[in-house]
C-alpha cells in the first residue's frame, strides 16, 4: 500500500523547509494570508519556492484572494498547486483553475454530517478538497487552528477526487487519525509548532514518522 503522503503547512524559513524535506514530507504549505501567523511575503516564500528540491509539492494557500492578488503570487514563483481556504465557491473554485493552470485544492471545514455535502460538491470542480476541522465562528483564522473534529464522520469515505485530513493533528494522535479514517493524505500546521507561526523540527519529524509508519488504515471489506 502506498505510504501516507504529509503536508506540512506554513513553513516560513530555511530551516523549516530542511526539516520537512529531511522528514520526507510531500508537500508544503505557503500561507498568504496577511492575519496568519504563517504568513509569508512574496520574496520569503519566492526563495524558499526555489531552495525546495524537486518534487516536493510547493502550495501556495490564500483566503478569498482576488485576482490581483493571485496574480502577484502566481507569477512570483513557481507553485505547483493552490490551496483555496476560505469562503470559494465552486464557480470561483472553477475559475481560479482555468486562469492560472494550476491544480486547486479547496478546503472544507467540518463539524457534523451536514458539513459532508460540501466536500462532495467542490470535489466535482476541485482536484484536491482539504477536509479541515470548521474554525469557531469568532476565529480570525479559517484554518490553522489546531483544532480537531470527529474524525468518525470521514470514516472510510471515498470522494471523487484524493483528499485531505487537517485539523489538530500532532504527532501522537497521527497514527489513530489514519487508522480510523484511511486517509491516504494528511495536513499539519500548529500541530509542529513550538509557538504560533515557530515550526519545530523534532515534532515534524516525529509527525511525519508516525504518519509514514502507518500504512494500513481500516481495511474497507466489499
Ligand atoms: O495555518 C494558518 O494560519 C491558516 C490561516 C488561514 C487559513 C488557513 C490556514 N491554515 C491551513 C492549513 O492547511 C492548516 O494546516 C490546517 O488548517 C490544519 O491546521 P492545524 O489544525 O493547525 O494543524
Amino acid at each position: 500500500m502506498a505510504e501516507i503522503r504529509v503536508k506540512v503547512c506554513g513553513i516560513r524559513t530555511d530551516a523549516d523547509l530542511a526539516a520537512v524535506v529531511a522528514a520526507k514530507a510531500a508537500y508544503i504549505g505557503l500561507n498568504f494570508f496577511p492575519k496568519s501567523p504563517r504568513f509569508v511575503t512574496l520574496e520569503e516564500a519566492r526563495l524558499l519556492t526555489h531552495a525546495a528540491p524537486e518534487g516536493l509539492c510547493k502550495i501556495g494557500l490564500v483566503v478569498d484572494a482576488d485576482d490581483a492578488t493571485l496574480d502577484a503570487i502566481v507569477e512570483a514563483m513557481p507553485l505547483d498547486m493552490l490551496q483555496l481556504h476560505g469562503k470559494e465557491s465552486p464557480d470561483r473554485v472553477a475559475e481560479v483553475k482555468a486562469r492560472y493552470g494550476l491544480p486547486v485544492m479547496k478546503a472544507v471545514g467540518v463539524a457534523d454530517e451536514g458539513d459532508l455535502a460540501a466536500v462532495f460538491d467542490y470535489s466535482l470542480v476541485a482536484d484536491q478538497i482539504l477536509v479541515d476541522a470548521k474554525a469557531p465562528k469568532d476565529a480570525v483564522l479559517p484554518g490553522g487552528n489546531g483544532l480537531a473534529f470527529d474524525w468518525r464522520l470521514v470514516a472510510q469515505r471515498r470522494w471523487l477526487k484524493p483528499w485531505m485530513l487537517a485539523g489538530g493533528l500532532t504527532p501522537a494522535n497521527v497514527a489513530e487519525a489514519i487508522r480510523l479514517t484511511n486517509a491516504r493524505q494528511i495536513d499539519v500546521a500548529s500541530g509542529v509548532e513550538s509557538a504560533p507561526g515557530q515550526k519545530d523540527a523534532a515534532k515534524i519529524a516525529a509527525f511525519t514518522k508516525a504518519a509514514h509508519m502507518e500504512k494500513g488504515g481500516v481495511p474497507i471489506l466489499r
